[in-house]
């Protein structure tokens, strides 16, 4: 048959093919699609295909629809080994269980190939987050600008000073609604125990210390949650119709987590169907509106700077401790970046992530450290111990006190190594292909780390199930393999915000835990988390009671 015949038999079959069976071709095509990308991979001797399961038609692997993806990496990793293999948002997605296999991935050098977290995805799009920003950035020249000046902006002393000093203001005003809790009798209805959702008070307490760390805004989350609970006799009949511009702004960074959530996650063909078109508008508003407040925000911010540093040089004598700009992130972002003169729009986005990057995951961290310490009261005294004889019960906590506090970071590290925020982190590179143990992968595979089983793994942790911060006091970085413990990540997309997150956690502990203990209203649930980008804690009941110290 020559050539000619078969376009001519090609043409007759389509021309008598209907509307419902070209629709069945291509429901068949996307049915067979993942297992003949499957089978070609098997096949191609370039590359090998590591262990796992076989792939699902359209989804590829069920743990995008249910479950939680942690938890489902946990136990890939635990069947199939260090590497093991699955298809995932439509790419080879290869997950890591072994430190030992992560050199190229992790690599501190400038030039590794893998500077991306993650393949471009509509969603990132929708975010503005493809070319902004830190976290999901993929234009490699713009991310290298905005990490340097992100870094140089939260390493001054004059801004750790300066968001300590926030952080000891918030920690004293929580201190003080406890207090107010625990002393008025009528809320008390758990005999002498006062029952609170720690989850909430933490949530709003980083988020009003993130706001004045980030912009010098105070957000009075705290307040808000006080008055809303237990200050009944305040009423605030103009609550919803005038909040304050820190609320409005706490609000929309609130549903802006749920926008992420929502983008990132769910596949850019349903966002029209009818059931869920409404939530993407809504999420589509609180972008814009979002965006509108920042730009705003960021304006005036500059404004401020700018017509200062003109008094400045007319007036030589300035005295520059006399200055109205606070030294916060915000003003560090726009003096740090002065040369390229930075629009509202270059800083907005790492203004964004500073709050969620910092809010989310410190909550999570402080309330699965009194998760563990409820549950281990020997290990929880020791700590309080070490705070007392370092600070005392009542001196304020400085920079220079906290390196002291040796077992209470060791109790940080340990609760992070157990419950690690970012359970798994991503590493792409869409030019090379890479070997990893005895595999080859092709360009375009998505490589997933699993922080989380590598953490809780015996072979670098002795009885890894085990709360024991012992094992992180002494020389434990020589004890412990290079990236068996990864907090924070490594390498070039490590976490910027890792020392400022340290000091700020460690601040907290000392400062809270000398006045306050927690014990867990459920003691046999589990820490209750839920996996979307990171590890956030959903529920956590407490009975908070004032603790007693011992007389001097
Ligand atoms: C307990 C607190 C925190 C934990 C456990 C944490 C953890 C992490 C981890 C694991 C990563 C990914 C690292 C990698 O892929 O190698 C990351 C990235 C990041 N974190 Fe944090 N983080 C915390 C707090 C913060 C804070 C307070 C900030 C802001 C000041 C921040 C800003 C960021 C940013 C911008 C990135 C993306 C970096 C990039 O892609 O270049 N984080 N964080």
């Amino acid at each position: 048959m020559d050539y000619n015949n078969l376009l001519h038999i090609l043409s007759k079959l389509i021309g008598s093919l209907n509307f419902i069976s070209i629709l069945f071709i291509i429901l068949g095509y996307l049915f067979i699609r993942p297992y003949i990308s499957y089978f070609k991979s098997l096949r191609d001797p370039q590359y090998t295909r590591a262990p796992g399961p076989l792939p699902l038609p359209f989804i590829g692997y069920l743990s995008i629809l249910f479950g939680d993806i942690a938890e489902n990496n946990f136990k890939l990793s635990a069947k199939y080994g260090d590497v093991c293999e699955i298809e995932m948002f439509g790419y080879r997605y290869v997950l890591i269980s072994n430190p030992k296999l992560l050199g190229d991935l992790f690599s501190p050098s400038v030039n590794s190939p893998f500077l991306r977290r993650m393949p471009l995805m509509p969603g990132f799009k929708e975010l503005g987050m493809d070319k902004e920003g830190l976290l999901l950035n993929l234009d490699i020249p713009k991310w290298r600008h905005n990490r340097k000046f992100f870094q140089q902006s939260l390493s001054p002393p004059s801004f750790l000073e300066l968001s300590t000093k926030y952080t000891r203001e918030c920690c004293e005003e929580l201190i003080e609604h406890w207090n107010n809790i625990i002393d008025n009798k009528h809320n008390n209805k758990h005999g002498n125990k006062i029952n609170i959702r720690l989850d909430k008070w933490y949530r709003a307490f980083t988020s009003d210390m993130m706001g004045l760390v980030a912009a010098g805004s105070k957000e009075d989350s705290l307040k808000v949650l006080y008055n809303d609970k237990y200050n009944k006799t305040v009423i605030d009949n103009t609550k919803e119709k005038n909040l304050s511009e820190g609320e409005t702004y706490r609000r929309l960074r609130e549903d802006y987590i749920n926008a992420l959530n929502f983008f990132v996650f769910i596949p850019k063909f349903l966002w029209n169907l009818p059931f869920i078109q409404g939530q993407c508008k809504f999420y589509r508003g609180v972008l814009d509106s979002l965006t509108e407040f920042e730009i705003k925000f960021i304006k005036e911010r500059k404004q401020v700077i700018n017509s200062e540093s003109s008094n400045n040089d007319n007036n030589k004598n300035n005295n520059k401790n006399n200055s109205k700009v606070r030294p916060d992130f915000l003003t560090m972002l726009l003096t740090m970046n002065k040369d390229s003169d930075p629009t509202p729009d270059d800083i907005k986005q790492n203004l964004r992530e500073m709050f969620s990057a910092g809010t989310g995951t410190t909550t999570t961290t402080l309330c699965s450290i009194a998760y563990l310490l409820s549950k281990h009261p020997e290990i929880e005294k020791r700590m309080v111990e070490e705070i007392l004889s370092v600070i005392g019960p009542n001196n304020p906590i400085d920079s220079s006190n906290l390196s002291k506090l040796v077992y209470t970071e060791a109790v940080l590290n340990e609760s992070m190594r157990l419950y690690p925020v970012v359970p798994v982190t991503y590493r792409f590179s869409p030019e090379i292909s890479t070997q990893i143990d005895k595999y080859r992968f092709p360009p375009d595979t998505l490589f997933a780390i699993n922080l989380g089983h590598i953490h809780r793994d015996a072979r670098y942790f002795k009885d890894p199930e085990k709360f024991n911060p012992d094992r992180f006091l002494g020389n434990w970085r020589e004890d412990i393999p290079n990236y068996a413990f990864s907090p924070f990540g490594h390498g070039m997309r490590s976490c910027p915000g890792k020392n400022f997150s340290m000091t700020e956690i460690k601040v907290i502990l000392a400062t809270i835990y000398r006045k306050f203990t927690f014990k867990l209203v459920n003691p046999n649930e589990p820490l209750h988390l839920q996996f979307a980008a990171v590890n956030d804690i959903t529920k956590m009941e407490v009975y908070i009671e004032k603790r007693e110290l011992p007389q001097n």
